[in-house]
């Protein structure tokens, strides 16, 4: 029997097209419900949703299969799928059902990454929920990173000409619109059917680059490209098997690909304790000290991401990497790992020679984890990186059926704040973001003092 997410269930949730959970079975219900001895209202109440235990508290199980024909059972729920808010109405009166009903909260009234979580943590399934959501063990990696960014300020110039603002970039050689890329995310699923090709369509449409991890680097997601010149990157665990890795490598190379982010940071499967509660399985990724036969294989960038210490920073650059990511995997990893902010710190300090506008044509240096507004993003950039990364706010854009519409509101959010906090701090082009335009001293005073090279 075909299987279904909640969120293929949810989309189904109007009067004329009306799916419903019974027992686990998904029914279309859309022409049977003007039908219903009990009225329209009870049954339109779960559209969309689970409505199990408010059917069963009235009807035996098989009379749904006497009813119906057997062409409106149309599958099963994929089990662990559903959202809470779809779920157990049943507690309540019908018309307390029906009034507790939240519809989706229409787009345009998400100004703000915090909303699009807000309304994610609504309308994923638990599991969904805990896998996106989630970090290693007692999540201070995870919760690190927002302290340093208010601990950082801006010291604007004033009486500039700033219009028109550009907030173009090249990342690895490609022009980009923005100075952030969208990080691989394991399995978009959990927030929109085929979540991965979503993003590449939502980053060609507003001239971005999508890095797709390697669960889902397929050629479907190479297919939704706007045009064949739109840049894709994606991620690559060393835990394959060489001649696995150099397959794939070779495939997406001849697909189009135009970079291979290496993850460095996950030698082993970290502890992620809401993960386990709530059954979610991944593979551990884990990297070997050998990169040679990888710079070998391809002629495309390589990128190191997870690079944790400016000591790892320099070596990936001795080694001729064309680049790496400061990054604790979203704090995903190894928890208390310091945040990636102070590891740009540690660079301009300690290899300041990593970070010059000169080299970037030769060696760029991105961040990610945490960056959820465009000041967060200018900060960086002021301090030397050349984009950064940006994970969980687009796959809680996906959520509550928002899709591509969603990705996309979440991309001009991005451009609208980089763009009015730039002319704000008196920059017109990101090359004008300078160190000067910080104050990042009281975050330099959490930098180890013992770093030698
Ligand atoms: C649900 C989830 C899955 C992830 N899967 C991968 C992955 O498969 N490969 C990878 O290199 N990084 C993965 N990451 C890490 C991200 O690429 C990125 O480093 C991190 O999420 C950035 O932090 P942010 O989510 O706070 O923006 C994942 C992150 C999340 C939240």
């Amino acid at each position: 029997m075909t299987e279904f997410d909640g969120t293929e269930v949810a989309k189904h949730n109007t009067n004329e097209d009306c799916w419903v959970v019974i027992n686990g079975k998904i029914w279309d219900v859309s022409e049977f419900l003007r039908d219903h001895p009990g009225g329209a209202s009870v049954i339109a109440a779960y559209s969309g949703r689970d409505a199990t235990d408010a059917y069963n508290e009235i009807h035996d199980p098989e009379l749904v299969i006497a009813t119906l024909p057997a062409a409106k059972c149309l599958g099963e729920i994929r089990s662990g799928t559903l959202p809470e808010s779809q779920q157990k109405l049943a507690a309540l009166s019908t018309t307390a059902a029906v009034s507790a009903i939240a519809q989706y909260p229409p787009l345009w009234s998400v100004v703000n990454v915090a909303g699009f979580e807000k309304v994610a943590k609504r309308y994923l399934s638990p599991t969904g929920w805990a896998y996106y959501a989630g970090g290693a063990e007692d999540e201070v990696s995870l919760m690190d990173t927002g302290r340093l960014f208010r601990m950082i300020t801006f010291r604007p110039r004033i009486l500039r000409r700033v219009e028109p603002v550009s907030t173009a970039v090249k990342i690895l050689g490609f022009p980009s619109s923005l100075p952030i890329y969208i990080s691989p995310t394991g399995s978009g699923r959990y927030a929109y059917p085929n979540a991965e090709s979503v993003l590449a369509r939502a980053a060609g449409k507003e001239g971005v680059v999508y890095c797709m991890p390697t669960t889902a680097a397929h050629e479907s997601v190479f297919e939704a490209r706007s045009s064949p010149d739109q840049p894709l990157f994606f991620q690559l665990y060393t835990t394959r098997k060489q001649t696995k890795a150099l397959a794939m490598i070779k495939k997406l190379k001849a697909l189009g690909a135009g970079a291979l982010f290496l993850t460095v940071d996950s030698p082993v499967l970290s502890r992620r304790e809401r993960d386990e509660q709530a059954k979610v399985t991944e593979t551990p990724g884990v990297s070997s000290g050998d990169l040679k036969w990888i710079q070998q294989a391809t002629s495309m960038p390589l990128i190191l991401k997870g690079v944790q210490t400016v000591e790892d920073a320099v070596l990936a650059y001795d080694h001729g990497i064309q680049g790496i990511v400061l990054s604790n995997h979203g704090g995903r990893s190894l928890d208390t790992a310091q945040a990636p902010i102070i590891t740009l710190l540690e660079i301009r300090k300690h290899a300041p020679h990593l970070l010059a506008a000169g080299i970037r044509d030769k060696f760029q240096v991105f961040i990610d984890g945490g960056f959820r507004r465009g000041t967060d993003v200018l900060k960086a950039l002021a301090l030397g990186a050349s984009a950064v990364g940006i994970g969980r706010p687009f796959l809680y854009s996906m959520t509550a059926g928002y899709g591509e519409a969603g990705a996309v509101r979440l991309l001009q959010m991005f451009r609208a704040e980089i763009e009015t906090n730039m002319a704000l701090a008196g920059a017109t082009a990101i090359e004008e973001l300078v160190p000067e335009m910080v104050n990042s001293e009281r975050a330099e005073s959490e930098m180890s003092r013992r770093i030698k090279l």
